[in-house]
């Protein structure tokens, strides 16, 4: 069964073709800043995305009629649960329409869907980013006019989340965890039996991160807002794009903010240590809504490579649980995975309802 796996980024759009559960290739495609830019909405670059994907394919010698399903990153929906979505028109006019928000992986669904459509195969989502399996209880921000949104990388720590059960010979539906994916972006979720209970934001809630603020304290954010120093996109770009790390340090970089911290700058140690301790925090608050029941604490992402920053959480959370490291991330493996389930029937695939 072969499945080509697409996962569209801001700056490029990674390819994959497997054969099963074995990965053929993979390319990342770059998009040029000046080639997006031409685009107004993201949504609208999926023509030029998808003309470059077929380019790659030809490269690699491949048919689009050779593939059994296309399986692209699913965005920002309407609030869903975990699973592997069929991508059907309405599916797709709602990747176009972004109810949550413009983000690349809106693309996922809506160039699945057109190539998949060519040679009349299924098109798939995997766990997009609108995962939402919170209980009412986690939903309440404090004002009614501002309920909590989950929006997360439900689809790397879901996939890491069944790995690290299956190695504790259990399934994903028999484990309690506190899953933190550390990339660009920060999620950090409780996972009890299979389903993502609570998880913060990573867009605007939790833990700063190389690139994001966090939460912050909103009086202060709210003059900020009005003292006219911003207009409201500096405001969205400081917090979403150059918040975190990139403030305080101007590098989304870990590796050189280490060195620097190396090289005996006092600002880069105290910032990397305020970003494992808002973490650890953070797994704390998560292993509290699992009511301390929790089996194994998972650090996945770009950051757990660093054994300094996964070796500072670790410090602060060990009394808690079994701390497992599973750096880097595995999204085209688990798109692949997910069409895979559905495909010899382990699953059914879900419908994205209206
Ligand atoms: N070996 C490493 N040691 C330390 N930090 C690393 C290492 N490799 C990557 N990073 C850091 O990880 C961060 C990026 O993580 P990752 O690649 O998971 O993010 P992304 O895919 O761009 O974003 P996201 O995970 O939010 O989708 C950067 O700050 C990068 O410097
Ligand atoms: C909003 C969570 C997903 C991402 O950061 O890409």
């Amino acid at each position: 069964m072969l499945i080509l796996a697409i996962n569209p980024g801001s700056t490029s759009t990674k390819i994959a073709s497997f054969q099963a559960e074995q990965c053929l290739w993979k390319v990342v495609i770059n998009h040029p800043d000046h080639d997006l830019r031409a685009f107004d909405k993201i949504s609208d670059q999926y023509r030029y995305r998808m003309d470059a994907i077929l380019t790659t394919l030809q490269e690699k010698g491949c048919r689009l009629d050779e593939f059994s399903a296309i399986v692209g990153r699913g965005g920002l929906l309407k609030p869903l649960s975990g699973g592997t979505y069929l991508v059907d028109e309405y599916l797709v006019n709602e990747s176009h329409n972004a109810p949550g928000g413009e983000h690349a992986s809106n693309l996922g669904a809506i160039i699945a869907y057109h190539l998949a459509r060519r040679v009349k195969i299924p098109a798939y989502i995997v766990d997009p980013v609108s995962v939402d399996e919170m209980e009412p209880v986690a939903r309440l921000s404090g004002h009614p006019e501002l309920p909590r949104i989950s929006l997360s990388h439900a689809l790397n720590m879901k996939a890491v989340a069944r790995k690290v059960a299956k190695d504790l010979g259990k399934t994903y539906q028999e484990v309690n965890l506190v899953v933190a994916h550390l990339g660009g972006g920060i999620s950090v979720a409780s996972h009890r039996r299979g389903k993502m209970i609570d998880v913060n934001n990573a867009n605007n809630e939790g833990p700063f991160s190389p690139e994001r603020s966090g939460t912050l304290p909103s009086a202060q954010l709210v003059k900020l807002c009005y003292s006219g120093k911003y207009t409201e996109k500096e405001l969205l770009t400081s917090i979403l794009k150059e918040g975190g790390l990139y403030a305080y340090l101007g590098t989304r970089d870990t590796r050189e903010a280490e060195r620097r911290m190396n090289n005996s700058d006092p600002q880069a140690r105290l910032v990397l240590e305020a970003m494992c301790y808002q973490v650890a925090k953070e797994i704390g608050a998560m292993s509290a809504v699992l009511m301390g029941e929790v089996d194994r604490i998972v650090l996945t992402g770009g950051l757990a490579y660093s054994e300094f920053i996964t070796g500072e959480i670790t410090r602060r959370v060990a009394f808690i649980a079994p701390v497992v490291v599973v750096p880097g991330e595995e999204e085209m493996e688990s798109l692949a995975l997910g069409a895979l389930r559905v495909l010899r029937g382990e699953e059914k695939a879900l419908t994205y309802n209206k």
